[in-house]
């Protein structure tokens, strides 16, 4: 049992990563698009691979999928080869970044087919219920808007409640009832103990998500760990503005068009330092703002690394 681990409902799981990317490289004639990337994602855990446009992710999960062979490198999935359909795919739901419907079905018939051959089971009217699509069920995929053909992308991906569910940028083009209704579903599956991987560009979502981030520019994998310990590699930021003719405050600052900022890894002793000055001063700090770097600082540090 050494390599087993007991979720909070008592099922029994196995401890050995759901996707193991090892070395991967990917090759599109002579354009290297992923260079040596290796990550591991966890049971249950929600991963999320950020990073530039062009950075490799979509090319990265295309390999997780089955979709493209690696060019060279390994990737695991449930410890199998992603090709070996057999073995990945009744297990693993994919919501690509564009998908091909064909646009003479209706919606209920494209679920329940893709379902089918999914090999999982599931009820299409459960299906349709979860993903908003209840009141398209009869429309046709061609009179279906942009934001409801993801939602058809996404209702395939949770046909069957699978183990893995891989989402490329999900909530793209999605208003925001949809998409909080998709974070929502996403939610359920969770506490059903599925695995989740997701690609966005809406970092916000992924801060407030996911237990762990890769954040990929140019191929590579730039840094690694959960939204704290990003952040920590960068200093805060505090900002304000003083009245005409104040002399500084006794701490390191950079004036910045009329304010001041201070870069700190300490944020709560340098804030506390400034506003015991202002007070013992009588010194009206003006537009005073403090808080923790945020995800996009990170982001935008991984492009001039
Ligand atoms: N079939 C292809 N042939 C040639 N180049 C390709 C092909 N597919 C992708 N690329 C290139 O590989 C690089 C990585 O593309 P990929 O789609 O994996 O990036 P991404 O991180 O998903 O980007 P985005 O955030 O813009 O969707 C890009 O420079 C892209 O132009």
């Amino acid at each position: 049992m050494a390599n087993r681990v007991v979720d909070t409902k008592g099922t029994v799981m196995s401890a050995s990563p759901v996707i193991e990317v090892e070395d991967l490289n990917v090759r599109y004639g002579d354009f290297h698009a992923v260079k040596d990337l290796s990550f591991q994602v966890r049971h249950g855990e929600l991963y999320a691979l950020l990073g530039t446009n062009g950075a490799g992710k979509t090319s990265t999960l295309e390999v997780a999928e089955g979709h493209r062979p690696a060019s060279a490198g390994t990737v695991r999935v449930f410890g199998h080869s992603p090709r070996d359909r057999g073995a990945v795919r009744p297990r693993m739901g994919i919501m690509l970044q564009e998908s091909g419907f064909s646009p003479d079905l209706t919606v209920r018939e494209s679920v329940g087919l893709i379902g089918t051959l999914s090999g999982r089971r599931d009820d299409v009217s459960r299906v349709l219920g979860v993903s908003g699509l209840t009141h398209k069920a009869a429309a046709m995929v061609s009179q279906l808007s942009g934001g409801e053909k993801r939602r058809l992308d996404f209702a395939t991906a949770v046909y069957g409640g699978p183990e893995l569910v891989i989402l490329d940028e999900p909530t793209t083009g999605l208003d925001i009832q949809s998409r909080d209704a998709l974070w929502a579903a996403v939610d359920r599956l969770r506490e059903d103990g599925s695995t989740i991987v997701l690609t966005t560009h809406y970092l916000e979502e992924a801060q407030q998500r996911a237990d762990r981030i890769g954040l990929m520019h140019q191929g590579t994998l730039h840094r690694e760990g959960t939204v704290a310990e990003l952040t920590r590699t960068l200093p805060s930021l505090i900002s304000f503005a003083l009245p005409a003719g104040t002399p500084p405050p006794p701490i390191d600052t950079t004036p910045a068009n009329g304010a001041f900022h201070v870069e700190t890894f300490d944020l709560q002793k340098d804030l506390h330092r400034l506003l015991n000055w202002a007070h013992d001063t009588g010194v009206d700090l003006r537009d005073l703002q403090a808080g923790p770097t945020s995800l996009d600082d990170v982001f935008r540090a991984i492009s001039r690394d």
